[in-house]
């Protein structure tokens, strides 16, 4: 049955899902990199497709900004679809100088200024890790493909506009993290609380010291090779999940 937020039928989703923030990179990913895609879902415009990739089933469905926003779709996914595997394709913005425009990072931890991790875990400090498996893979899979990816933490931020943001970013690089960016945390914290598993793979779209950027057209279509790679891990684990008969 459709939920408030997506308006597919039952089993019109796969159980391996991509999700871009963004809804029209969904769609970009559904018509270029998909067979036989279709559009399963358009509830608020925030898009989701089903298609065939190395001919085993996928979707993608944007997620929105912001953990509330990737809440709820990550949720229902799971809760209503059963979505067992969520890959998040997302954006970020480096925090480091050596990290370049268009890299690919494999985003193992996060941390966050974010609350909604405590409201699940009695105020306690909930470990936002990845699913081991998928990290592993995701860099395996880049190393065979030939593709240079960076693995490491990152800093899932409430506020995209931040007070005192050189004081944060001062202090998230002594501490080790690569990028900020607005989700993981909260997508590791639901697939826990659902009992499924994810992975964010990003792709940087800004180089916050050195000030350079993508436009929003290269960032709406300029991240093939992380979507590349998402869809093979893709392929892989719908083959794992659902063996073909
Ligand atoms: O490009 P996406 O996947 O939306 O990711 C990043 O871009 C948005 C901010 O511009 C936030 O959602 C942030 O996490
Ligand atoms: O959340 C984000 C995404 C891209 N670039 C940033 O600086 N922050």
């Amino acid at each position: 049955m459709s939920t408030i937020h997506i308006s597919a039928a039952p089993g019109d989703f796969a159980d391996v899902v991509l999700m871009p923030g963004d809804p029209l990179r969904a769609r970009y990913i559904a018509e270029r990199f998909l067979e036989q895609p279709r559009e399963v879902t358009a509830v608020r415009n925030m898009l989701g497709f089903t298609g065939q990739y190395q001919g085993q089933r996928i979707s993608v469905m944007g997620h929105g900004m912001g953990i509330p926003s990737l809440s709820i779709y990550a949720t229902e996914l799971i809760r209503n679809y059963g979505a067992r595997v969520l890959i998040r394709v997302g954006s970020c913005g480096a925090l480091r100088p050596e990290v370049d425009l268009k890299e690919v990072i494999v985003a193992f931890a996060a941390g966050t200024d974010s609350r909604v991790n405590r409201h699940r875990f009695l105020e306690h400090d909930f470990p936002a890790v990845a699913d081991f498996n998928l990290a592993r893979r995701a860099v395996e899979i880049a190393e065979r493909r030939g593709q240079p990816v960076r693995a490491g933490s990152v800093f899932s931020a409430d506020l995209f506009y931040m007070p005192e943001v050189a004081r944060l970013h001062e202090t998230l690089v002594r501490m080790g993290m690569l990028a900020i960016e607005m989700e993981v945390a909260g997508l590791y914290g639901v697939a826990a609380e659902q009992g499924a598993r994810a992975l964010a793979l990003l792709s940087v779209a800004d180089n916050l010291p050195k000030g350079t950027g993508l436009s929003s057209a290269e960032r709406e279509t300029s991240f093939n090779a992380m979507i590349g790679l998402a869809l093979e891990l893709a392929a892989e684990e719908a083959a794992a999940v659902a063996p073909a008969p």
